[in-house]
């Protein structure tokens, strides 16, 4: 049974109030719907299409729309009852970013939606201003991209204005609308071989067969990139512990890091345990890979991949890892420390992620990045390796960070990250990746070493 076009619009205007309403992550609350859909037996492939869209887009272009329908409003959206102004949302974004949506249809489902939920009044309010921007589009006028290249560019690629300051700042405004027009992309799912179970090869054929369109990867000698699947949970190869999701740039930092066989390994922030299983799997299942995470809950994550995986070398332990070094001292061949950072390099993983940071996050995050980089480096035996990586693109959180530690602790040095790089070779002792010049997560990755 699939459901009519407008239900799929409603389910989309439930998802869009609870994120509103309660706080609720994209992602967590669409595929909590979608899967009370599914299992009713109610959902076709295409609307569980149509509703992603519907929902990601509007959330991604919240105040594009917003702003938007101010050209139409006589009277502040604030003031707007916020059902019906997720119906005006939803209803201006069919309206302007969904070409295969008919003008028509965009205002007659949006009326039957405000119908349910508002009243005669709402009705004739809703239908009024749609028509008006059907009708009217030149109304929309966006600021002058050479006047107000900030203004224009956050409006124009869904932004946050301060965010957009920065990138115009450091890297000129045709780059940043690259990144941002990148960041409004769906990436493709990218997952990693477990060597310790089959090989690259082995694993791409085995993956055609069940369905899958994909590639090897040029950054990582594990990468596979799918363009096409079927469901991800429905693959016998995940079932069998033949891979593990993680992005390219995510499966360099291991590499990086080169892991050697039998040595004692501690990952500072480990969970879920993407980059953990991979070293474990560099070392050939042997030596330990201690995974340190400040939550029990997500270490368990990383005890569900470990075992799925048929990985054996791995303990985990849940502590504060600014506190790493009173347990571990000296005791590490080699540490990492992927810190928690404000994840500006993965917007396009989490449509609504950009909407809930604050330039805040960038004096309070480093605070805590320095303290557990310190800790974790007290960890690494003489002549061992520290890695810090992000999956941030902001000095504050990277280069800052390490030039800082490296100011007081004399005893490490940088080592040439780029030599390290198993696909792409660069020579660079701090690695920044971008999504719109390197095709994968934004990360940073800095190797050093403990001389004494
Ligand atoms: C970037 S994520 C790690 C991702 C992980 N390395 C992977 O590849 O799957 C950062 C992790 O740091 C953890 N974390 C945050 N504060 C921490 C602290 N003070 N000590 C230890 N872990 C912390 C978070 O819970 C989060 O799991």
């Amino acid at each position: 049974m699939t459901t009519k076009k407008n239900d799929a619009r409603e389910i989309a205007l439930k998802v869009i109030n609870d994120i509103e309403t309660n706080g609720a992550y994209a992602n967590i609350a669409l595929n909590r719907e979608i899967n009370r859909q599914l299992s009713q037996g109610q959902l076709s492939d295409q609307d569980r299409r149509f509703i992603t869209e519907l929902v990601y887009g509007t959330v991604k272009a919240g105040a594009t729309l917003d702003w938007m329908l101010s050209s139409y409003l006589s009277r502040p959206l604030t003031k707007v009852a916020p059902v019906i102004r997720n119906i005006l949302r939803l209803g201006m974004y069919q309206l302007f970013f969904l070409e295969k949506v008919p003008a028509s249809a965009a205002c007659n489902q949006a009326v039957e939606l405000t119908k349910k939920y508002g009243h005669a009044g709402t009705v004739k309010f809703v239908n009024g201003v749609l028509r008006n921007a059907a009708r009217s589009p030149e109304k929309i006028v966006y600021p002058d991209p050479d006047k107000q290249p900030v203004q224009y560019l956050a409006l124009k690629y869904f932004h946050p204005e301060w965010l957009i300051t920065r990138w115009v700042a450091r890297l000129g405004a045709a780059a940043c609308q690259e990144l941002c027009q990148l960041n409004n992309t769906t990436p493709p799912l990218s997952i990693r071989t477990n060597t310790v179970k089959t090989s690259r090869p082995e694993l791409l054929q085995r993956l055609t067969d069940e369905g899958v369109t994909c590639e090897l990867s040029d950054w990582a000698p594990e990468g596979i990139i799918c363009y096409g699947h079927p469901g991800l949970n429905t693959l016998a190869s995940l079932r069998a512990g033949l891979f593990q999701v993680q992005d390219e740039s995510s499966m360099v930092v291991a590499h990086i890091l080169d892991p050697q066989p039998g040595e004692f390994i501690i990952d500072a922030c480990g969970a879920p345990g993407g980059k953990t299983t991979h070293i474990a799997a560099l070392m050939n299942n042997t030596g330990k890979v201690l995974s340190t995470d400040i939550y029990e809950h997500k270490l368990a994550l990383t005890r569900e991949n470990a075992s799925r995986l048929g990985l054996t070398n791995i303990e985990t332990r849940a502590l504060d890892a600014v506190n790493l070094d009173s347990m571990y001292p000296l005791k590490a061949d080699r540490v990492l420390v992927d810190a928690p950072c404000s994840g500006l390099g993965v917007l396009r993983r989490k449509p609504d992620s950009r909407w809930r940071k604050t330039e805040d996050i960038l004096q309070d995050l480093p605070r805590l990045q320095s303290a557990i980089l310190a800790s974790a480096a007290r960890c690494v035996k003489p002549g061992g390796v520290l890695v810090y990586s992000t999956c941030t693109t902001e000095p504050e959180e990277n280069q800052d960070i390490v030039q800082a530690f490296l100011q007081v602790q004399p005893q490490f040095s940088l080592e040439t990250t780029g030599q390290y790089l198993p696909g792409k070779k660069r020579p660079a002792t701090m690695l920044q990746l971008w999504p719109h010049t390197d095709g994968v997560d934004g990360f940073f990755i800095a190797r050093m070493r403990r001389q004494n």
